[in-house]
C-alpha cells in the first residue's frame, strides 16, 4: 500500500460509516409495499404507526381497536402499518367475508406466523400450536384428537365440568355473605374454577383450589370487618391459587409480553434469564414429566389386548396410552421411560392445553357476567328463559348436567353466542404469507405478517363481489347476513333468533374461536363449559347493578382481550 492510499484511509472509513449509517436509517425508516394504502405520514415517521399505537394504548389498552380503525381512517379494508423501526410492514385485513375465507380456505397461502410460533417455541418446542398446517401438524392433531372428542367431553368431561361449576356457586355464595351485599372482585374465582377443571381434564387429578378457597372464605367471615359503605369493595380473603395455576399464568403472561414487544427476541431472551422464569420452568418440567412417567409406569406392565381396554380418563392417559400402543406395534421396548423426544412432545402438548385452555375460559365468563349486570332486562329475560326449561326440582336441587346441555332453550344459545362476539376475546388473528398473494385485489408479498380482524361488529366497506375470491363468492349464502342492519354495538342476544324463536347460528358468522384447520381445538369443551356456568350462575344468583367506580366495561388486552374491572354483587336465589 502506498503512502497515498494510506492518507486516504480515514476519509474512506468516514465515507463508509456515512453509508452505512444512511443505509442503516434508511432500513429503519417504513419501506411501504407497493399497491396497499398506508398512512403518508406515518411512513415519513422513523417510528411509523407506532407513536399513534402507543399513544392510544396509553388510555384505551387495546392495540386491536386503534388497528383495525385505521382501516376505516383510510376507507380501505386491506391496508398496510409500519408497527417497529427496522421491520417490514404489517399488513391489516378487515373485512368479515375475506378473513373468514382466509382461515377457513386459503390456509395454503396464510399459515402459523412466525411471531406466535417464536412466543410458544421457547416454551413449548414440540407443541402443534407452533407447527405450519402441514402432515406434522396433521398427524399430531389426529394423536390427541380424543382430548376434544364427543366421547371424552360426555362421558369423563361433563361430570367433571359440572362438579367445578357448583363448587364455584359454593364459592361465590361463601363470598356473597361475607360481603353483606357489597360488591366484591371475582376473575380470580372464574380463574381457580377454570383452572382445577383444565388441570382435571389434562391430569386427572383434584388441585382441590376451589374447596380451599372456599374453606378460607368461611373461616375468615366471621373476623373480617367490612367497610361501612354497602358501595365499597368486601374485603374477602385473597384466593391462594394452586401453585401450577400461577405457573401457568406466568407462562401465558411471558408469551404475551413478547407477543407485544418490539423485539420479541431480546424479550424472550431477557424473560428467560430471570430467576423468576428459571425457577417456574424447572417446577413444570419436572412436575409434567412426573406425572408422563408415573402414567407410563402404570400402563407399561399390560398387554396390547388390556391397553385397548384402557379408558382414556384424561389427556395424560390417552397420551400415554396410545403412545404406548405405537411401541407395542412397531417391535419397541415398552418397560422403559419414553425416548427424550418422545416425552418431550407429550409433555409440551399436555402443557399447550394447560396455557391454552385455562384462562381464555375464565376471560369469557367474567365478560359474560358484566353483560348480565349492564343489561338487567336480558338477564332477567334469560333467567326466565332457564327457570321455564328447567324447572328445579321439588326439593330446590340445581338441574342435572345432563338436563342443562341436552334441553333446547334459544335464548341461552342466544345469549352465549352474543357474549362471544361481543367479549371479542381474541380480536386479532395473525398468520403470515406463504407466498405472494392478494386479497380483495391488493398484493401481498410472500413472508408478510398479517393481522385479520375476527370481530363481527363493524360495518363492512362496501367492496364489490366481483373483487373476493372464489371460495368467499361462494360461500356468501352461508350467513344470513354480515352486519345487523340496528348496528352492532349493542349487546343484544335477540339478533341470533328468527322469527319463531329459534336460535339460528348462521345468522352472522361466528369467528370467536376462528375457524378453518387452526380453528381453536378446545372450542367444544370451552363451549359446555361456559354453559354449565352461565346457566348455573343465573340460576343461583342476581347480578346487582355495581356502584360507578366498579363497572367499567373497559378492556386491556394481555393474551386475551379482558375486563379491566370484574365485579359482582350478589343476591343469592
Ligand atoms: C372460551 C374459551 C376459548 C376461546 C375464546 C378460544 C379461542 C381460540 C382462538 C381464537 C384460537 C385460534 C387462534 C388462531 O386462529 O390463530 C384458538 C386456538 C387454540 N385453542 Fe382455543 N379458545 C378457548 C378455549 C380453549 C380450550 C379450553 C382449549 C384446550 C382444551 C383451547 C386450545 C386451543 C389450541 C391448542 C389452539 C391452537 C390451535 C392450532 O394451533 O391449530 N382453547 N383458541
Amino acid at each position: 500500500m502506498d503512502i497515498l492510499s494510506l492518507n486516504h484511509l480515514p476519509s474512506i472509513g468516514i465515507g463508509l460509516l456515512a453509508f452505512i449509517l444512511y443505509y442503516g436509517f434508511k432500513r429503519a425508516y417504513p419501506s411501504p409495499y407497493p399497491g396497499i394504502p398506508y398512512n403518508a405520514a406515518s411512513a415519513r415517521r422513523f417510528w411509523g404507526d407506532s407513536t399513534g399505537l402507543l399513544e392510544d394504548i396509553k388510555i384505551t389498552q387495546d392495540p386491536a381497536k386503534y388497528i383495525f380503525q385505521q382501516s376505516r381512517n383510510l376507507n380501505s379494508p386491506v391496508i398496510q402499518m409500519f408497527l417497529a423501526p427496522f421491520s417490514n410492514p404489517t399488513v391489516i385485513i378487515d373485512d368479515v367475508r375475506e378473513v373468514k375465507d382466509i382461515l377457513s380456505n386459503r390456509t395454503h397461502e396464510f399459515d402459523r406466523a412466525p411471531r406466535t410460533q417464536d412466543a410458544y417455541r421457547s416454551l413449548l418446542p414440540h407443541c402443534s400450536l407452533v407447527k405450519l398446517t402441514g402432515p406434522e401438524f396433521k398427524n399430531q392433531r389426529r394423536f390427541w384428537e380424543g382430548v376434544t372428542g364427543t366421547p371424552f367431553l360426555r362421558r369423563v368431561a361433563e361430570p367433571k365440568m359440572y362438579r367445578c361449576a357448583l363448587g364455584l356457586i359454593d364459592l361465590l355464595r361463601a363470598q356473597a355473605k361475607m360481603a353483606g351485599g357489597r360488591p366484591f372482585y371475582c376473575f380470580d374465582d372464574f380463574d381457580v374454577a377454570a383452572f382445577e377443571l383444565i388441570w382435571e381434564l389434562v391430569f386427572g387429578t383434584n388441585v382441590d383450589g376451589i374447596k380451599s378457597a372456599r374453606n378460607k372464605v368461611l373461616s375468615a367471615t366471621s373476623d373480617t370487618v367490612q367497610p361501612p359503605s354497602i358501595d365499597s369493595a368486601a374485603q374477602i380473603p385473597v384466593i391462594q391459587k394452586p401453585d401450577m395455576c400461577e405457573a401457568v399464568s406466568f407462562f401465558i403472561s411471558t408469551v404475551a409480553k413478547s407477543l407485544q414487544s418490539v423485539s420479541q427476541k431480546w424479550s424472550l431472551w431477557y424473560l428467560r434469564q430471570q430467576p423468576v422464569y428459571k425457577w417456574k420452568l424447572a417446577f413444570k418440567e419436572s412436575t409434567v414429566d412426573g406425572l408422563i412417567e408415573g402414567t407410563r409406569a402404570k400402563l407399561a406392565g399390560l398387554s396390547e389386548d388390556q391397553l385397548m381396554e384402557v379408558e382414556e380418563t384424561s389427556a395424560v392417559v390417552t397420551g400415554v396410552r396410545r403412545q404406548l400402543l405405537a411401541q407395542i406395534r412397531q417391535g419397541q421396548p415398552v418397560n422403559v421411560p419414553f425416548p427424550a423426544l418422545v416425552q418431550a412432545e407429550i409433555h409440551d402438548e399436555l402443557f399447550m392445553i394447560l396455557v391454552a385452555g385455562h384462562e381464555t375460559k375464565a376471560v369469557l365468563l367474567s365478560w359474560a357476567v358484566k353483560f348480565l349486570i349492564a343489561n338487567p332486562e336480558k338477564q332477567e329475560k334469560l333467567r326466565k328463559a332457564l327457570v321455564d326449561a328447567l324447572p328445579k326440582s321439588s326439593n330446590g336441587e340445581q338441574p342435572s348436567s345432563k338436563a342443562i346441555m341436552s334441553t333446547s332453550i334459544p335464548y341461552l344459545e342466544a345469549y352465549m353466542e352474543e357474549s362471544m362476539r361481543a367479549a371479542n376475546t381474541s380480536p386479532r388473528l395473525v398468520r403470515r404469507t406463504t407466498t405472494d398473494t392478494q386479497v380483495l385485489g391488493y398484493p401481498i408479498p410472500k413472508g408478510v405478517t398479517v393481522l385479520l380482524n375476527p370481530y363481527i361488529g363493524t360495518q363492512p366497506l362496501d367492496i364489490p363481489e366481483h373483487m373476493r375470491s372464489e371460495t368467499s363468492r361462494s360461500s356468501k349464502g352461508n350467513f344470513e347476513s354480515y352486519w345487523d342492519v340496528n348496528g352492532m354495538d349493542e349487546f343484544h342476544p335477540e339478533r341470533w333468533l328468527v322469527e319463531d324463536g329459534s336460535f339460528n347460528p348462521r345468522e352472522f358468522p361466528r369467528l370467536g374461536f376462528s375457524a378453518g384447520p387452526r380453528m381453536c381445538y378446545g372450542r367444544n369443551l370451552a363451549l359446555m363449559e361456559f354453559r354449565l356456568n352461565l346457566v348455573l350462575l343465573v340460576l343461583n344468583f342476581k347480578f346487582e347493578p355495581l356502584p360507578k367506580g366498579l363497572d367499567s366495561m373497559e378492556s386491556q388486552q394481555r393474551l386475551f382481550r379482558m375486563p379491566r374491572q370484574c365485579y359482582v354483587r350478589l343476591s343469592p336465589l
